[in-house]
C-alpha cells in the first residue's frame, strides 16, 4: 500500500519550519519562482490554478502532465542506448539539483535499473572525476581548513533545518577506489538518494557531507579543477579534534538526528566509531552496516547448505574496516543467537591479509583492529590463498580486499573440495576491484557456488543453466538501520539493532527462493519492502534493549513504520485532473 505523501509525523528536533513556511520564505525571497527551488518544483505538473496564483504563467510549457508522464520522459531520456552510465548518471544529478520528486519518483520505480548508476558501480566513476563533471553542489563541502571552529555555524547554513539523517565520509577510501580527496562527496550524496529511495526518508530531511580533511593523492591536489582542499591530511590529533567538533555540532544543531559515517579509511574508522557511537545516535556503514548485510547472507547460506552456524568456517580475504566489521558481526550474531561464548563464534573466522593468514605467530605487529581476529590456535602460517582454503576448507570465502580478480581457478575448485556449495561472495567496489566476476564463479565450481557480489552481476549461463547472482551490499540494511533508528527515537545504535537488522533481510528471502533459486539475498527491486521489514525489525530491536525514548510501543511496528514514510506522489494525478 501506499500512504498519501506527507512530511513525516517524526520528531521535529532544531529550528524546525514547516514546508508551508519554507515556500513562503522561498517566495518572499526575492521573490524567486518556486520553479528553482528543487524539492518544492513539480515542473510541468504545476496546475492552471497554482500557476496563475505563483506566477509561473510563461514560465513552463503550457502542457499540464502527471508526475508519471514526467517520469516516463526522464525515462527516455535514461534509456537511450547512445549514453554511458556516468552520463546518466549525470543527468540523474542534474534532475536531483532541479526537481528533487521527480528524481525520487524515477528512482523509486526503477530502482533495479537504475541503483547501479546512482550507486555502485558508476558512483565510483563518478567520483573519480567528479572535479570534471561538477555542476551542482547537492551536499555541504565542510572544510577542517578554514572552517574549523565554526563547524556549528557553517552547518546551520544548509537550508533545510530538520535534518534526520546525515552521511557524511572524509573521501579518505572511496569504494575500493582509495583517497579521492573531497571527491567522495559523491559516496555521500548516492548514500543519501538510497535513504530516500529504498526506505523513505523526506528529501529535506536528509544531508549528504564530505568533511575536507585534506587529499594525500598528489595528482588529485595538482589537478587544476580539483575543488577541495590542496593539502595534504590533516592526521593525529589535529584529525580527531576536527572529528570531534564536526560531531559535536551535529549533534548541538540536530540532537536527534542520525549520523552515518562512511568510506572512512580503515585505520581511522574503528576509532571514530567508537568515541562517538555511546556520545551521538551515529554508526559505522563499513564497518556495521556491511556487518549485518554479511551475516544475513551467511544465516542463509548455512541454511541452505544445513552447516549449523558454530560448525561453520570462513575466510575472510581482506582483514580491513569492512572484512573485521563482518567477522565481529558474525561472532556478535552466533554469540546473541546460538548461546555459544564470542571465543567460540571466533573460531569459526580465518582472516586473510596482504601477508597472509593472521595469526599470532605471523611475526609482525598487528594493528588493533586485526588482533582481535587474529587466530591463536597453532594453525600454520600460510600466505597463499589457495593453500589457506585447501587447510581450512572454508564454507564461505568472502572478498574485501579491494584487490581486483585475484580469485584463481585452483582457489575455486580448492573451494569446492572441502565444500558441496561453497559460499562465493566478492564484495568489493566497485565492479573491477570484485575478487572474482560472476562468470568465472559459476564456471569454475561448475554452477556448485552461491554467489553474491558487492556490486551488481548479470545473470549467467552456464550448462543450459541460469544463474542470478545476488548482491551482498550494505544497500539492503542501512537505509532500515536509519529509518528504524529514527522511528523509535533511539538514543544509540546498539548491536541488538544490527542484530535485528540481519535476521530481518535474512527473513525477507522466502523458503522458495532460497531452496529453488539458490537466493541468499532479496532482489533490489524489492529494496523497498525489504527496508520497511528491516526498518520495522530494527525500530522493535531498539525498544526491546531500552534505548528508545518513544513513550510506549506501537502495537505493529510494521504499520507505525509504514505510515511514516515519505512517497514522492505529491498529488500528481490531481493536479492534472483539476487544470
Ligand atoms: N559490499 C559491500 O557492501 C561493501 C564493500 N566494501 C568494499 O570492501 C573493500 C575494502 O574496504 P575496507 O575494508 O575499508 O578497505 P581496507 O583498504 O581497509 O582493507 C583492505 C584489506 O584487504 C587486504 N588486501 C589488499 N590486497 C590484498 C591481497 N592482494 N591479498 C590479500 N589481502 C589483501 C589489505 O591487507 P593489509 O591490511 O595487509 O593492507 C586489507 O586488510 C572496498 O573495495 C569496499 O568497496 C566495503 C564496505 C561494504
Ligand atoms: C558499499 C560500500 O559501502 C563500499 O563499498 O564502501
Ligand atoms: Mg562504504
Amino acid at each position: 500500500m501506499k500512504p498519501s505523501s506527507s512530511v513525516m509525523d517524526v520528531t521535529k528536533p532544531g529550528d524546525e519550519r514547516s514546508r508551508g513556511e519554507g515556500i513562503k520564505a522561498v517566495e518572499e525571497l526575492g521573490s524567486m519562482p518556486i520553479i528553482y527551488t528543487p524539492w518544492l518544483n513539480k515542473g510541468t505538473n504545476f496546475s492552471e490554478s497554482e500557476r496563475r496564483e505563483k506566477h509561473l504563467d510563461g514560465l513552463l510549457p503550457p502542457v499540464i502532465e502527471t508526475l508519471d508522464d514526467q517520469a516516463a520522459r526522464l525515462m527516455t531520456q535514461l534509456r537511450n542506448e547512445d549514453l554511458t552510465n556516468l552520463q546518466r548518471n549525470n543527468i540523474l544529478k542534474q534532475i536531483m539539483a532541479t526537481h528533487t520528486t521527480l528524481f525520487y519518483k524515477a528512482l523509486i520505480e526503477n530502482i533495479e535499473e537504475l541503483a547501479p548508476i546512482v550507486y555502485t558501480p558508476t558512483i565510483g566513476e563518478a567520483c573519480q572525476r567528479w572535479s570534471t563533471l561538477f555542476r551542482e553542489p547537492l551536499g555541504m563541502y565542510i572544510s577542517a581548513f578554514r572552517h574549523r571552529g565554526r563547524f556549528d555555524e557553517v552547518l546551520g547554513n544548509w537550508p533545510n533545518k530538520n535534518v534526520q539523517i546525515i552521511v557524511v565520509t572524509d573521501g579518505s577510501r572511496i569504494l575500493g577506489l582509495g583517497d579521492l580527496g573531497t571527491n567522495g562527496i559523491g559516496i555521500s550524496i548516492g548514500k543519501i538518494a538510497l535513504y530516500v529511495a529504498a526506505v523513505g526518508f523526506h528529501p529535506e530531511h536528509s544531508l549528504p557531507i564530505v568533511l575536507d580533511m585534506g587529499c594525500n593523492r598528489k595528482e588529485l591536489r595538482e589537478d587544476g579543477l580539483y575543488l577541495g582542499e590542496r593539502r595534504e591530511r590533516l592526521e593525529g590529533e589535529e584529525y580527531y579534534a576536527a572529528i570531534d567538533e564536526f560531531c559535536a555540532a551535529v549533534k548541538r544543531r540536530w540532537p536527534h538526528a542520525l549520523l552515518q559515517f562512511e568510506d572512512f579509511e580503515t585505520s581511522k574508522a574503528f576509532k571514530i566509531l567508537e568515541a562517538q557511537r555511546s556520545a551521538m545516535l551515529c554508526f559505522n556503514d563499513d564497518i556495521q552496516g556491511t556487518g549485518a548485510v554479511v551475516t544475513s547472507g551467511f544465516i542463509n547460506g548455512m541454511k541452505y547448505q544445513g552447516t549449523r552456524l558454530r560448525d561453520a568456517r570462513v575466510v575472510f580475504y581482506g582483514a580491513g574496516s569492512s572484512a573485521v566489521g563482518v567477522a565481529k558481526s558474525i561472532v556478535t550474531y552466533m554469540h546473541k543467537t546460538e548461546g555459544i561464548s564470542e571465543e567460540e563464534a571466533r573460531a569459526c573466522i580465518y582472516m586473510v591479509d596482504s601477508k597472509g593468514l593472521i595469526t599470532d605467530t605471523r611475526g609482525d605487529e598487528l594493528p588493533e583492529h586485526k588482533q582481535e581476529m587474529a587466530r591463536r590456535d597453532g594453525v600454520p602460517d600460510m600466505k597463499d590463498l589457495r593453500e589457506i582454503v585447501e587447510y581450512v576448507k572454508p564454507h564461505a570465502l568472502i572478498g574485501l580486499s579491494a584487490a581486483g580478480p585475484v580469485w584463481t581457478e585452483p582457489i575455486v575448485q580448492a573451494l569446492c573440495q572441502g565444500t558441496e556449495s561453497p559460499l562465493v561472495f566478492p564484495l568489493s567496489n566497485p565492479t573491477p576491484k570484485a575478487e572474482i566476476s560472476a562468470e568465472n564463479a559459476y564456471s569454475w565450481s561448475k554452477g556448485r557456488c552461491i554467489f553474491a557480489g558487492g556490486s551488481p552481476f548479470k545473470p549467467v549461463k552456464y550448462d543450459g543453466q541460469t544463474f542470478v547472482p545476488g548482491q551482498a551490499n550494505n544497500v539492503f540494511v542501512f537505509p532500515g538501520i536509519g529509518f528504524g533508528a529514527i522511528m523509535a527515537k533511539a538514543s544509540s545504535v546498539n548491536d541488538e539493532m544490527f542484530v535485528a537488522a540481519a535476521a530481518g533481510l535474512a527473513d525477507a528471502v522466502s523458503e522458495a527462493e532460497l531452496r529453488g533459486d539458490k537466493r541468499l539475498y532479496p532482489q533490489i527491486s524489492n529494496l523497498r519492502q525489504v527496508s520497511l521489514d528491516v526498518a520495522a525489525a530494527v525500530a522493535k530491536a531498539a525498544w526491546d534493549s531500552g534505548v528508545s525514548q518513544l513513550k510506549e510501543a506501537p502495537a505493529d511496528w510494521r504499520a507505525y513504520v509504514e505510515e511514516r514514510q515519505w512517497w514522492p506522489d505529491h498529488a500528481s494525478k490531481q493536479s492534472a485532473a483539476t487544470a
